[in-house]
């Protein structure tokens, strides 16, 4: 029986497997199949692989070069102005990290809702320091649209938790074998949280910042780490959350991808309805206290389709 060859390059280098797990300028770190961790760099000018992404590489000395981007299940990103940004690739859902403090911004929070949904990757909101009373019940009151919405939203304590406190058993339940980007503004507890769930985080950051010489106090653009010696399920923390930028949605996209307003969408007298100031707009009929449609949550809808009407040229 004639055995399948390896594959191979156009020069005839034998082609591996295997899937990024940090980036950092034209660098990235790939790891095998076998969980063998090697830096490597794109074979044209610019790195096009994001963490997550699954690659064929080739050897070139103690290096690799990624030679093809497997086709993506997902890729979450942000964009503004100045510039795109991937995120991830290839995730099985995003955790979106809140806390008592610092305060929340709802408009951060609905951004990053609105961009996972985007992507068709499935969202979860934890809400952490829940020792910090009464602001934690604040924070937790305002997340009631979104609860009200089918968001799945997570009460957390990292830090203080008492024997009987279940909040991070809860959490880890939802993120087992799952690839789970976890984003969140400044100081919500990312670190915390990757710290306490795996352990080796900080000598693996040092490991791949020494081997793709970034500084020791640069953080590389997001990286992966396992959440158990299986490698299933895997956490990648995403720096940069404060300016979530959403230009890549068409703002007549924007009405279907919050989930409050969605089933209203097509209902409005005018089917090109902005559902800013129309007469006879279902979404705007919809706006009440309790809902379906909190007012604040159309008034976070017009400033982000004003935003993004104003990013087009046309
Ligand atoms: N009171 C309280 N403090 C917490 C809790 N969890 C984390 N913290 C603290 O919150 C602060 C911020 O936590 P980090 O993990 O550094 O937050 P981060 O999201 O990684 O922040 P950046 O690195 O700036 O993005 C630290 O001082 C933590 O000790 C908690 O459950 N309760
Ligand atoms: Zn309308």
């Amino acid at each position: 029986m004639k055995r399948a060859s390896a594959p191979r390059t156009h020069a005839g280098d034998a082609l591996h497997r295997g899937r990024i797990v940090a980036t950092y300028g034209r660098h990235a770190m790939l790891e095998t199949d076998a969980g063998v961790r090697l830096r490597c760099h794109p074979r044209g000018k610019r790195l096009d692989a994001v963490v997550g992404d699954l690659v064929d590489w080739s050897a070139a000395g103690d290096e690799g070069v990624i030679e093809r981007v497997h086709e993506r299940r997902n890729l979450l990103f942000r964009q503004d102005a100045q510039r795109t940004k991937m995120l991830a690739a290839n995730i099985d859902q995003v955790l979106v990290l809140l806390a008592a403090e610092p305060v929340l911004s709802e408009a951060q929070l609905a951004r990053a809702l609105i961009a996972a949904r985007a992507a068709a990757v499935p969202a979860l909101v934890a809400l952490n320091k829940r020792d910090l009373q009464p602001a934690f019940e604040r924070a937790w009151a305002r997340l009631a649209p979104y609860r009200d919405m089918g968001e799945t939203v997570l009460p957390l304590q990292l830090h203080n938790a008492g024997p009987e406190d279940a909040t991070l058993a809860d959490l880890l339940s939802h993120l087992r074998k799952r690839v789970t980007l976890v984003m969140g503004p400044s100081g919500t507890g990312k670190s915390t949280l990757i710290n306490r769930l795996v352990p080796t985080a900080g000598v693996q950051t040092q490991a791949i910042s020494q081997a793709l010489g970034t500084g020791r106090h640069t953080t590389t653009r997001s990286t992966w780490y396992w959440l158990d010696a299986q490698r299933r399920g895997a956490l990648i923390d995403s720096p940069g959350f404060h300016e979530f930028g959403l230009h890549h949605i068409e703002p007549e996209r924007l009405a279907s991808l919050m989930p409050d307003l969605a089933p209203f969408v097509g209902r409005c007298r005018f089917h090109n309805c902005t559902h800013r100031q129309e007469p006879d707009c279902a979404i705007r009929a919809a706006i009440a206290p309790n809902g379906p449609i909190a007012p604040g949550r159309w008034q976070l809808y017009v400033s982000l389709f004003d935003e993004l009407r104003a990013a087009r040229p046309y």
